[in-house]
């Protein structure tokens, strides 16, 4: 077990920068994620800590080590990654007692590490099986056990639930936290799905173009997004976004946008009166009402759980997250309550958190 800290990291190809100074620690035992879209860095990051790739400045310590300039054998780290990278000739057995057997430990010590993990992912039944003998799930766990094995200071996961199918993914991630809160190990995952992030995170650490937009819990991120990529980066549906002016309309404070909708805010906004803001409202924090923003239904998804009404608010697409089954049919005219107290402003000019 042990501390992972990330300070200043930089990442050239030739003359192309792709990670700008990047400077995290991940806790002895936290899991950590990184999340952010496609091609962000977070893969050449999480490579980076491996020794996959070299690191073109700053500095990376596992524990109290500087490894830089360490092979990715010598750095006490394991990695699962999303293609899994098992040995098809070989037995589950003998893909998890690999590195053991080229570190020549004991057949001993061996057989003990591969059972014990075979244990823990419930792979003891399956352990003379191939690869091309088991399910998505089942090898994932042999990539799983294979690292398990060795023990690390911390473990290393890139993307590893992206080829399974969408059931497996939600039990395999339950799998994994359980993995996690049983050896207590330090954990790094990389994901490009804020729902993976969200559910299985101790800290998210949200990435964009090579920087870092934000460090936090799970729900950290969710209720204070830092800026309006973070906000409309994480939860589903969406965040909901309206440009406008904050003014006050008969002793109540609004935003109102190019319609002149007058989008209500809480008092405590006042401090932005006249200002051009952004106004952040996620799907779950708008109601159908008798009384509020006129707005008209133009589709109706109904999840089971809750219902998605995609609606147009004068010239604004909105999305609402209802949990119970509402009578509308598209079409029809309705008003929307929007929470106050659950706004979320941004400046328009550069997307950072003004409330
Ligand atoms: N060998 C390379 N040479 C040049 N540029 C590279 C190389 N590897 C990655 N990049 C660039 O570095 C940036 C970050 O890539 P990276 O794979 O880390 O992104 P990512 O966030 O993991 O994306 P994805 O989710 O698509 O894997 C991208 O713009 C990519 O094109």
């Amino acid at each position: 077990m042990a501390k992972l800290t990330i300070r200043n990291a930089i990442k050239r190809y030739g003359a192309l920068e792709v990670l700008h100074g990047v400077s995290v620690t991940a806790q002895d035992g936290e899991f950590m994620v990184l999340v952010g879209p496609s091609g962000c860095g977070k893969s050449t990051l999480l490579r980076m800590i491996a020794g996959l790739e070299g690191i073109s400045d700053g500095e990376i310590e596992i524990g109290d080590r500087t490894v830089n300039d360490l092979e990715p054998n010598e750095r006490d780290i394991a990695m699962v990654f999303q293609s899994y990278a098992l040995y098809p000739h070989m037995t589950v057995r003998d893909n998890m007692a690999f590195s053991l057997k080229l570190a020549r430990r004991s057949k001993q010590e061996i057989e003990q590490k591969v059972n014990d993990a075979a244990a823990i992912l419930d792979l003891s039944a399956l352990l003379d099986r191939y690869p091309r003998q088991l399910s998505g799930g089942q090898r994932q766990r042999v990539a799983m056990g294979r690292a398990i094995v060795r023990n690390p200071a911390v473990f290393l996961f890139d993307e590893p639930l992206s080829n399974l199918d969408a059931k497996l993914r939600v039990q395999m991630r339950t799998e994994i936290k359980t993995l996690h809160q049983r050896l207590g190990t330090t954990m790094v995952y990389v994901t490009h799905d804020q729902m993976e992030a969200m559910t299985m995170a101790d800290r998210i650490v949200v990435m964009r173009g090579g920087h870092i937009e934000q460090i936090g819990s799970p729900l950290e991120i969710y209720d204070a997004p830092a800026n309006s990529f973070v906000a409309g980066f994480i939860g589903s549906p969406s965040m909901n976004f309206i440009d406008g002016l904050v003014i006050d309309r008969n002793g109540r404070l609004g935003l109102q946008d190019a319609e002149n909708l007058h989008w209500p805010l809480p008092e405590s906004a006042r401090r932005h009166l006249g200002r051009s803001v952004q106004l952040g409202i996620r799907p779950e924090h708008i109601a159908v009402d008798t009384d509020g923003v006129q707005a008209k239904v133009i589709i109706i998804e109904p999840t089971g759980s809750d219902t998605h009404l995609q609606l147009q608010a004068g010239a604004q697409s909105i999305v609402a997250a209802v949990r119970d089954r509402p009578s509308v049919s598209p079409g029809q005219p309705i008003q929307l309550k929007i929470d106050p107290a659950k706004a979320h402003l941004f400046d328009p000019s550069n997307g950072q958190r003004l409330h």
